[in-house]
């Protein structure tokens, strides 16, 4: 683990807007720093705040207390919970990982031979290769699964965030799960995983467990350090 976080949050909680008028805490602030190189687990029980972390520190919310600091300003790839695809989208498991690259493709999201290569190793790493040209719709909720996980990868972002990425897998296709994270790690990513199960949070360099928020109303919680 380098001394240098890549992200860094002070005192970070978060209040959706629909329960602003109880002044209920989605997240009770927090105190982290997420490393380069680092797989960290999030744990804790239900309703804790671990989605939301997730959702924060991807940028897709912003804290309603405290703040992160992104070092560097570092791109972040998030691989979520699950990812609905319409059944109208004709769309296949190579492509799904191929979507990783898009931000690097350009306006016509026409991948480079280099990018192509990036997705089949992408897709290589998580057991999916066979499968590339599958539709979606036609995959099994654990290979669907990891097209996303493989999306994930194929964003090379210097933070990947997985909510849950190992639940409904089989041993295998979780041991591949396991191992390409800690690629990931090993080359660098600071990789932040979801997860209910103690056997998926012993992959971690380190654990944070978030408390259930206190619901009083009107309740503001002292900063955690974790
Ligand atoms: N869009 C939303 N609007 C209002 N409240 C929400 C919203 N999403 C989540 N919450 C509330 O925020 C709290 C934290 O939810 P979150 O999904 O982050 O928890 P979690 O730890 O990921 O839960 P789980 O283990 O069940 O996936 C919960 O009390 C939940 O009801």
């Amino acid at each position: 683990m380098t001394p240098f976080p890549v992200l860094r949050l002070h005192s970070v909680g978060y209040s959706y807007p629909a329960a602003a008028a109880t002044a209920a805490q989605a997240l009770v602030p927090l105190d982290l720093e997420i490393h380069p190189g680092e797989i960290l687990a999030l744990t804790g029980p239900n309703g804790s705040g671990k989605s939301t972390l997730l959702a924060l520190l991807a940028g897709l919310i912003r804290p309603t207390r405290g703040r992160i600091e992104r070092i560097g300003r570092p791109g972040v790839a998030l691989v979520a919970q699950s990812t609905p695809v319409p059944d109208s989208l004709p769309i296949t498991a190579g492509e799904v990982a191929a979507m990783g690259r898009w931000k690097h493709a350009g306006l016509w999201r026409r991948l480079s031979p280099a990018d192509r290569l990036i997705v089949a190793e992408s897709l290589e790493t998580v057991g999916l290769a066979a499968l590339r040209a599958r539709p979606v719709q036609e995959l099994s909720g654990g290979q669907r699964q990891r097209a996303f996980v493989a999306q994930g990868l194929a964003r090379q972002a210097p933070v990947l965030l997985l909510d849950e990425p190992m639940t409904a897998l089989d041993t295998d296709s979780r041991a591949a799960v396991v191992r390409a994270l800690t690629g990931a790690a090993r080359a660098g990513t600071a990789v932040v995983l979801v997860t209910h199960d103690p056997a998926d949070a012993a992959v971690a360099d380190r654990i944070v467990r978030l408390p259930t928020p206190d619901r009083t109303p009107g309740l503001d919680a002292a900063p955690r350090t974790a």
